[in-house]
Parts: C-alpha cells; structure tokens; sequence
C-alpha cells in the first residue's frame, strides 16, 4: 500500500508507529479527522496475518470512527488503535502502560477505550500512564464497560428501525433473528425479552448460546442457519461483512438492526437491501452507544446524562431514514450524508475548541 496515497485519497491526519521491545508492544494509532475535537476510539488487539493487514484494519476503523462520533453528535473526530498480537496470552502491564506513554505524547490529540480485545482492566492499566483514557473502571468515576451501553442503544435504533418497517416501534412478538450473542447482545436479548420479543440466537460459543436459552428462552440454532430463519428483524451482533451476496437471498427479516461494525460487505449490499425493501439501520449509528456513554466520561462521567444521549439513537435512526426517503438513496447513504454534512457544518468552529488555550479536555476532573 502506497500509504501518503492512501492517506490523501481519504484525507486521514496522521499514523503513528508505536514499538516498545521490552514489552513487544508493536501499536498503529490512527488518526482520521479532528475536525469535531479530538479523536476518539477503541483499542483492538488482534492476531494479524501480516503488518499491512493491521495497518488497513486500524486505518478503516479510525475513519468508521470519525462517521459514528460525528453522526452521534458528538464534539469528537475519529481514531482508532490496533494493537498486533494475541489477546489471549498477549497481554502484560508492561505492554499497556508503554502504549499508554504513547498514547499522552500525542497530547489530547487520540483518546483510546475499549473495542475487540480489550477490557476495562486494560484501560486502567493505560490510565497508569495517561488520562487520555475512556471507558476505565467505575471506582475512577468513569463508565466501565461500554457494551451493555451499547445494546440499548442498538434496542432503542431498533424500535426506530421496527417503527418504519411495520408502522409500530413496538417489538412485542416480533421475531429477532440474532447472530453472536457475546457482551452486546446478550444485553440486548435482555431488553428484547423484557419487551416479548422472541428471540432466535446463534453463536460459535455453545456456552454462550446455552446461557440466551436460559435466561431469555430464545431457540437456538447453528450458525450457518441464522440468515434463513424466518423472522421479522435480524441483528448481526458478531462479525462484520455478513450482509453480502450469500446472505442477503437467504433473508426473510424486514429490518437488519445490529451492533456489529461493517455489516455490509461492499457499499453496493446496501444498495441491494434497499431494492429489496429492508429497513437497514446503519451500523455507526445503531452501535454508538458504548461510544456516547464513555465520551461523557470527559465532561465528569453522569450515568443519567449518558443514558439519555444513548436514547436519542431513536431520533438519530428516524433522522435517517428520513433523509433516506428525502434524497431517494439507501440509509447507509444517507447516515454518511449526516455525518458527512455535520463535519462540514462544523469545519469553521474548530479553533474555537483551543479557544483561550482551553482544550475540551480541561473540564475533565471538575
Ligand atoms: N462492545 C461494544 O461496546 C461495541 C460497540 C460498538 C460495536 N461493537 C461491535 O459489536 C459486535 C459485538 O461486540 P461484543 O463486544 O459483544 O463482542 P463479543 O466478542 O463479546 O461477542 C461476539 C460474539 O460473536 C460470536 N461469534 C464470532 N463469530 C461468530 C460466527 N461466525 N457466528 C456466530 N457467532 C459468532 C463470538 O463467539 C461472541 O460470543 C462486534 O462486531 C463489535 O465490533 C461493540
Ligand atoms: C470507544 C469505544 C467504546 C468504541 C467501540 N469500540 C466502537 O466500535 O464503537
């Protein structure tokens, strides 16, 4: 990959190499657009097949980032880190608290938390070496672990989603079709019991599919059998990529409404899902809960106050569909044209968040 070329065709600002040999910490901090503020996003740790692949993971992710924050509302750019290697055995305080020395050279300019691969406990660790820092346990006063966040946001974008498709946001008896049912989702089998949905899971875990069973009487079935089930709404809550040309003839759901990243292989499956008729609640926007909920963390975390923003996905997911219907183009066209159109709307006020010195940051700790 040519990566100045790269970097220019989709104006990203800046990518950091991180590398620390007594650790073996070997990090990409990408750096989207700081239009909005400072960019803000999860840390992914993975094994990957080679450097280029991290380099490309890390540098879609920021860009996803900078779409979901601005298209949440929220005064924050985009960024995204990887960390190459294996979560599993990976892992040392060491390794963190270097990359946390990383992250506070670039001052305020990234801000990390959670995202596949790390947890609560990691980002206390990183918080040794930065306040640069989100989503660090409660006994700091900050939100934890922002996954069951998440899945209400993903129910409430859901009811928006459902209330367009079947003319009530009422998801009582409705069938979910529900792929993954790891963190998020098995919150949002929660709330979806709660409300009489029925619910049909699938994970590659049995444990986790025994547990949805359980707890929410959901009916099981294998993972290659989730597209085809016959249901009203499915919600892919594992990987991304799962709504392609395999899938999409296999669907009978009305409303894809999920919290996995990147849900549609290629933009032209939103297309054809639009051709069909189903009511496709963009990924960063549905999922953008756990990133509402820890950014509140720097105004002085208030669980009330995140809640509440996390509820407005509702109006956020109508606002869409609304475009949608405006412009006459698919949902995924039209949350890019809201966070697309909020950037540019904003783009002049950016001195003004070092207005007097004062970085948005300074009000963390009041
Ligand atoms: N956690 C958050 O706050 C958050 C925020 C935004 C987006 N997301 C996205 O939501 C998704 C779920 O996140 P999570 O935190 O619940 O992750 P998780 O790892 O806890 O859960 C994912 C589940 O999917 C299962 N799975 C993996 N491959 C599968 C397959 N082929 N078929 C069926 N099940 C499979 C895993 O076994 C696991 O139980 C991810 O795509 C993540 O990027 C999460
Ligand atoms: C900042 C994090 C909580 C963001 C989350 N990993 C996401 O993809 O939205």
């Amino acid at each position: 990959m040519e990566l100045f070329t790269y970097m220019e065709k989709y104006d990203y600002e800046q990518l950091v190499f991180c590398q620390d040999k007594q650790s073996g910490l070997k990090a990409i901090i990408a750096i989207h657009d700081t239009t909005l503020g400072p960019a803000l996003g999860g840390t992914r740790m993975w094994t990957y097949a080679s450097e280029e692949a991290a380099i490309e993971d890390a540098l879609r992710l920021a860009k996803g980032m900078t779409y979901k924050n601005a298209a949440a509302g929220l005064n924050l750019g985009g960024g995204k880190t990887v960390i190459i290697g294996d979560p599993r055995k990976d892992k040392s305080e060491e390794l963190f608290r270097a990359f946390g020395r990383y992250i506070q050279g670039l001052n305020g300019r990234y801000i990390t938390a959670e995202d596949v691969g790390t947890t609560v406990a990691d980002m206390d660790l990183i918080h040794e070496e930065t306040d640069f820092v989100t989503g660090i346990s409660p006994a700091f006063g900050s939100s934890g672990n922002p996954s069951p966040v998440t899945a209400y946001g993903v129910y409430r974008g859901m009811k928006a989603a459902a209330k367009e498709a079947f003319g009530s946001d009422s998801l009582e008896g409705k069938v979910v079709a529900i792929q993954g049912v790891g963190n998020v989702a098995y919150t949002l089998c929660k709330y979806l019991h709660e409300e009489g949905a029925q619910l049909i899971v699938t994970d590659i875990n049995k444990e986790a599919v025994n547990r949805a069973v359980e707890d929410f009487g959901a009916k099981a079935v294998e993972p290659d059998e989730i597209y085809g089930v016959d249901c009203d709404i499915y919600a892919p809550c594992a990987l991304g990529a799962t709504v392609n040309d395999v899938t999409i003839p296999q669907l009978k759901a009305k409303v894809i409404a999920g919290s996995a990243n990147n849900q549609l292989k290629e933009a032209r499956h939103g297309d054809v899902i639009h051709e069909l008729g189903i009511v496709y609640a963009p990924d960063y926007v549905i999922n953008a809960g756990g990133v509402i909920n820890v950014a509140d963390e720097l105004y002085g975390y208030n669980q009330e106050r995140a809640m509440k923003k996390v509820e407005l996905i509702y109006d956020t997911i109508e606002k869409v569909i609304n475009i949608a219907k405006r412009d006459r183009i698919p949902t995924y066209q039209a949350a890019d044209r809201l966070a697309e159109e909020r950037i540019e709307k904003m783009r002049n006020s950016r001195s003004q968040f070092l207005q007097n010195g004062q970085h948005i940051l300074s009000r963390r700790n009041k």
